[in-house]
């Protein structure tokens, strides 16, 4: 017996039990319709006295994957959530929850409402509203905090994290795991429970289990969440949550739940998070300025790879392509930097394995001295220094060595792809993978083109990023990619500020407040001052053209600040010097200090240059760092470097510390409204006519003529910009 005209499939099985498969592909979300299905055939499921117990389950293996979230910001229709799942909870008759796949958020939170859950051994749950600006507001926080205590419910509720089902067997939230058909086993399982009680097994009837240590336990937790949150409102929220769990009665707990939802549900946080969610699947589905697309290139197959050069990136990356199973060809010709890479790769994998409870892949890796070694391989990842020269070398070798088809990769973050490509006999097999630091740790992959570079080149870098667990996105070649290139404008207006007044400290805060991890000045001494300096010495900017006559702070035409200059050229690279932007206890030491050489030096500079100091306000450091970084995303967007502005959003999330919960920069600009930042950019050029990144981009200027539409229709209007260019 079956009915199969709704959502939500009903089917009698076994007899005497009511099978509820939820169908709503890909991941079973509950949209209105599912919802409407679901309590549909619960309601007959329970009204048929032939049926015994009922089995709610997932098609396709796959339980369900949450509230659907693009209804959010809709009207939404449909039976409420929490009323449907109380109604489960409430049966007089067995419900038993089959997990397969995923149960995640309001998926989990409906697995909640049932009286047993059998999971699959691969089934992963979680509730990770809070990665989306919400809370678990289906009654997630309540009930879980009940079932598995406050602590535990804490650690899942504020991250988000997705546990296995063995975790989960473990904390309490399934009841049984089976490496079998979890439908089988549940529907054998119900009938087995058939005309029991199931009063023990309401868990909004459980009371809260109190830690000895509750007051502690919440201050802490608030503490933390404070601190790691940087701003975002979600995890604050899901601790008042599990609080009122904690202090309330179910009813008023659950009145708290909504209270704080509501105050999530609509705001600017939750709409830029659900803005990434979508933006990081969006970014999978690249387009090149030729037409090519993923869907009609198809990657080549890699099994072997081989990473040339075992610096810090190389290391990361031989790391990283271990960990997804590849085997690995590890070349570095100088033998001491061998012997120690061998040593840390090997670290690194042990560590890794042991947080993931898996065998570090040590075998998969081989090393050698010789480039010859790499000539089976089907792609390589070249990480030697960032040296033209030497990077051309090493490509020709490469031709010469691999066999015909192998794909080359550069891991350069500022040099041009394209030009290496032209010095090979097969430039439509190389692309550019630019890796982040530490490469094994950070999520963001830019997969890089030339116009010489094949589709199906891009294609496979693509898919091995994505098989390495990383965030990739396809970007057109050009001075920094799109990330660097970005950051351009922001550093030099973090200089200027400082020639303006301000202090590495006041930039530094206005930027933390704003919500990144690091302001620029202290991340600037996290990656070493020199880096930037071998760039600008390679730029020939350090040494003032005083044949010219132009004042010392110009170059090539434009205003330059030298102060980073001037610090390198005392030895202050910063934390591995042990100062910088600020003073360290020892090199290497990463507490940041206030450094009063640092303020007297700046106090001397702008005598020297004549530059009145003035009072500089955190918004005034936002507006010109940020939106010269904005500017320049949109000249980005119009060069047709990026793709659309979801691209550059993922990147500085993914990549940057861009906070999360202020959707990336564009997003945060159609937030602001494009109007505002011309306005503010315009003012700013006026004020510093000598400064070219704050000449406002003609596709800011045209998107405003276009009455500044929402960021999903820019894209038409690029296209119409760049069909009249
Ligand atoms: C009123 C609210 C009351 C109560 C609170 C309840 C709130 C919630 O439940 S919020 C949702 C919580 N759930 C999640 O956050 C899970 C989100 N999904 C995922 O993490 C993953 O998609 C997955 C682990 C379930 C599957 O991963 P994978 O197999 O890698 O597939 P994709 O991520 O590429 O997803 C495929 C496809 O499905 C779309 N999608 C996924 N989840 C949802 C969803 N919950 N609602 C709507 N759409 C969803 C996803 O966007 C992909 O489609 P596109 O490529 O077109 O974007």
């Amino acid at each position: 017996m079956c009915d199969k005209g709704s959502m939500a499939q009903y089917t009698r099985v076994s007899g005497f039990v009511g099978l509820i498969t939820l169908q709503n592909p890909p991941v079973n979300a509950l949209s209105a319709a599912v919802r409407q299905g679901i309590v549909d055939m619960v309601e007959r499921a329970l009204s048929d006295p032939i049926v015994k117990s009922v089995v709610i389950c997932g098609q396709n293996g796959n339980f369900c994957g949450g509230a659907d979230i693009k209804e959010f910001g809709t009207n939404m229709s449909g039976p409420p959530l929490v009323p449907m799942i109380d109604a489960i909870e409430a049966a007089n008759k067995p419900v038993v929850a089959a997990i397969e796949g995923s149960a995640l958020g309001g998926g989990l939170e409906l697995a909640l409402g049932c009286h047993y859950r059998i999971a699959h051994s691969k089934a992963r749950l979680g509730l990770p509203e809070v990665t989306l600006g919400l809370l678990p507001a289906a009654g997630g926080t309540q009930r879980l905090s009940r079932l598995i205590g406050v602590p535990a419910a804490l650690n899942l509720i504020t991250t988000g994290i997705h546990v296995t089902a063995a975790q989960a067997l473990q904390l309490g939230i399934v009841d049984q795991v089976t490496d079998h058909n979890a439908v089988e086993v549940a529907v054998t399982f119900s009938l087995s429970v058939a005309g029991q009680s199931m009063d023990a097994r309401r868990i909004s009837t459980y009371p809260c289990p109190l830690p000895s240590d509750f007051d502690a336990l919440f201050e802490g937790v608030m503490q933390k969440v404070r601190q790691s949150a940087r701003g975002a409102i979600a995890p604050v929220a899901c601790v008042q949550a599990v609080r009122a769990a904690a202090t309330l009665p179910y009813t008023k707990g659950m009145e708290r739940e909504q209270e704080l939802m509501a105050t999530l549900f609509t705001s600017g946080q939750a709409r830029a998070q659900q803005y990434c969610f979508f933006a990081q699947r969006a970014v999978g589905r690249w387009r090149m300025p030729s037409g090519a697309r993923w869907e009609t290139s198809k990657p080549m197959p890699v099994h072997k790879a081989a990473v040339i050069g075992l610096g810090t990136m190389g290391r990361g990356i031989t790391v990283a392509l271990a960990q997804t199973g590849l085997s690995v060809v590890a070349v570095e010709t100088q033998e001491k930097q061998l012997m120690e890479a061998k040593q840390a790769v090997s670290g690194m994998l042990e560590r890794g394995a042991k947080r993931h409870g898996v065998a570090p892949m040590l075998d998969r890796i081989s090393y050698s001295q010789n480039i010859q070694a790499v000539a089976e391989v089907d792609l390589v990842i070249e990480a030697v220094f960032e040296d033209m020269a030497l990077k051309t070398e090493v490509f020709q070798q490469l031709s010469a060595v691999c066999k015909p088809g192998t794909l080359l990769c550069t891991n350069t973050s500022a040099l041009d792809v394209d030009k290496l490509a032209s010095e090979m006999p097969n430039p439509e097999l190389v692309v550019g993978m630019h890796f982040f630091a530490p490469a094994h740790v950070m999520k963001l992959l830019e997969v890089v083109y030339g116009p010489r570079s094949s589709p199906q080149a891009v294609a496979t870098a693509m898919q091995l990023g994505k098989k390495m667990g990383k965030v990739s996105v396809a970007v057109g070649n050009c001075r920094g990619f799109v990330g660097n290139r970005m950051l351009m404008p922001y550093l030099q207006q973090a200089f200027f500020l400082l020639e303006e007044g301000a202090t590495p400290e006041l930039v530094d805060r206005a930027l933390e407040e704003f919500g990144f991890p690091m302001g620029v000045f202290r991340m600037s001494d996290l990656s070493g001052l020199d880096i930037g300096w071998r760039v600008r010495k390679r730029d020939e900017l350090v040494e003032p053209d005083m044949a010219s006559g132009q004042s010392a702070r110009i170059r090539q035409g434009s205003r330059y600040s030298p102060l980073g200059d001037l610090l390198c050229e005392q030895g202050r690279f910063g934390q591995k010097t042990g100062q910088g932007w600020y003073r360290y206890d020892k090199p290497g030491s990463r507490v940041a200090r206030s450094d009063p050489w640092l303020h007297s030096f700046l106090v001397e500079y702008r005598a020297r240059h004549g530059l009145v100091p003035r009072s500089i306000d955190h918004q005034e450091v936002l507006e010109r760092c940020l939106y010269a970084l904005i500017n320049e995303g949109f000249r980005i967007l119009e060069d047709g470097i990026a793709a659309g502005p979801e691209d550059i959003d993922v990147i500085y999330v993914f990549g940057y510390g861009w906070p999360r919960h202020r959707g990336g920069p564009m997003f945060y600009a159609s937030m602001v409204g494009l109007a505002k930042i011309l306005e503010r950019l315009e003012h700013y050029q006026q004020a510093h006519p000598d400064v070219p990144y704050l000449q406002p981009s003609s596709l800011l200027r045209r998107l405003v003529a276009s009455d500044s539409p929402p960021i999903h229709r820019w894209r038409e209007v690029i296209k119409k910009y760049q069909s009249q260019l």
